[in-house]
């Protein structure tokens, strides 16, 4: 269990390269960014591993510029009061280019039309012949009227869907956990699959766009493969992680799946025959890497000054106007009567309670409290050290 000091100059780390307009948010006299620091108060973070590291006591929240966490500990972090933060949506328009622009450049063999040409090089003046006589191995297909199969209907997957039927693809879309705004922004004229496999089934070309989970990893396998339409192709650009590699390796051998398109390539995957390898670029346009820092910092800034949590992957949101008097945040589990024992805590003190919100995501809860004076001096300790004692409170900071 940890407990933080009040009103220090706050110490940001960067484990990426960070856009310059998201880290502009920390540029002021309350922040310092040290990507050699030990104790950080924050991370921003984009695909760095952070799986092996140690946290420091005094790190607060993890903001992760972009969608995916899947190389953050978020539950470990939430056992100790470190919030993880993302950025939903905002790198969504720049995949939605790079899925649709890899899937017409595979039905016309665009790749490997382009890697053959350049072996023409020093050919010198047969070079137009010899492309008039060899384009014929490149002739492809044209998208409108085949099937799109989408998996994940979130904030990828949804722009693809729609933008898909305005190329004249057919579109079927499959996310049991879809959210009521992505429902309401999706064209009616998309196909509602009832289950993974009617995707698989009735799709020439399908693209996924899912978190890594336990629940997702190894989706796509044999048995997925099976059903598929022979030679459909396939789209990741979500994680390596959901595809079984031996699975892939056979079906791309055999012609079950005629492509497989990958932002998440490894050596492996560079040596199967009709695997096109693309080096993660899906996020990385100059707006969507400025979108993603400035929400990113954005997010991480109000966390720290006022205890606010907004797109937390680990706690739940929870969003209590600041009134710059005192605030009592506290992590605890989603457990019976913490509320109750916090507040007394606070009300022996005679202290009145202006606000409160208490939210729970899973295991975990977060509650806010805030007195509506500005009580400093020996009080605060007296009341840290009390709400510390509560058992299954995780941390507990005041601002
Ligand atoms: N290639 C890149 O550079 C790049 C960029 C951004 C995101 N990503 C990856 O894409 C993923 C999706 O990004 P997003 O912004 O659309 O996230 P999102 O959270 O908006 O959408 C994910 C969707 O997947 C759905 N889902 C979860 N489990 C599912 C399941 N078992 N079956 C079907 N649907 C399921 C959810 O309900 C949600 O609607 C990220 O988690 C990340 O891994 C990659
Ligand atoms: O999940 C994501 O947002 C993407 O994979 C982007 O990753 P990047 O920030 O490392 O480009």
């Amino acid at each position: 269990m940890t407990t933080i000091t009040l009103d220090k100059i706050k110490t940001i780390k960067t484990l990426n390269n960070i856009a310059k307009s998201g880290m502009a948010v920390l540029k002021d006299e309350n922040y310092k960014v040290d990507n050699e620091a030990k104790n950080p108060d924050g991370i921003v973070v984009r695909s760095y591993h952070m799986h092996d590291m140690e946290f420091n006591d005094n790190l607060k929240a993890i903001a992760r510029a972009g969608a995916g966490v899947n190389n953050i500990p978020i539950r470990a972090c939430a056992e100790k009061g470190i919030v993880v933060f993302n950025t939903p949506g905002a790198n969504a328009n720049a995949v939605k280019e790079m899925v649709l622009t890899a899937i017409m450049a595979s039905s016309r063999n665009l790749f490997q039309g382009i890697e053959w040409v350049n072996s023409l090089k020093g050919k010198g003046e047969d070079v137009p012949k010899l492309i008039e006589e060899g384009k014929k191995q490149f002739v492809g297909r044209e998208v409108k009227g085949k099937k799109l199969g989408v998996i994940g209907l979130g904030a990828i997957g949804a722009l693809v869907a729609n933008d898909a039927l305005n190329l004249d693809m057919d579109v079927i879309g499959y996310d049991p956990y879809i959210s009521v705004d992505t429902a309401w922004r999706l064209s009616r004229n998309i196909e509602r699959a009832m289950s993974m496999e009617e995707v698989f089934e009735k799709a020439d070309y399908i693209t996924i766009h899912v978190p890594l989970t336990e629940e997702t990893k190894g989706k796509l396998n044999a048995e997925a493969f099976q059903r598929m339409k022979p030679g459909v192709h396939l789209f990741n650009f979500s994680r390596g992680g959901l595809v079984n590699e031996d699975d892939l390796e056979v079906a791309l051998k055999e012609g079950q799946i005629g492509k497989y398109i990958t932002d998440f390539p490894n050596d492996r995957i560079l040596h199967m025959e009709n695997a096109i390898a693309l080096p993660h670029l899906g996020a990385s346009t100059k707006e969507s890497e400025e979108n993603c820092a400035r929400m990113a910092t954005h997010q991480l800034k109000d966390f720290l000054e006022t205890g606010n949590i907004r797109n937390a992957v680990n706690f739940p949101n929870a969003i209590l106007p600041y009134t710059g008097k005192r605030r009592i945040t506290v992590f605890h589990r989603n457990v019976p009567n913490m509320v109750g024992q916090i507040s007394s805590i606070i009300s022996t003190r005679e202290l009145n309670i202006a606000a409160m919100i208490n939210k729970s995501r899973g295991d975990f809860a977060y509650t806010m409290i805030d007195i509506d004076e500005k009580v400093n001096g020996d009080v605060l300790p007296g009341i840290q050290a009390e709400i510390n004692a509560i058992e299954n409170v995780i941390r507990i900071r005041i601002i």
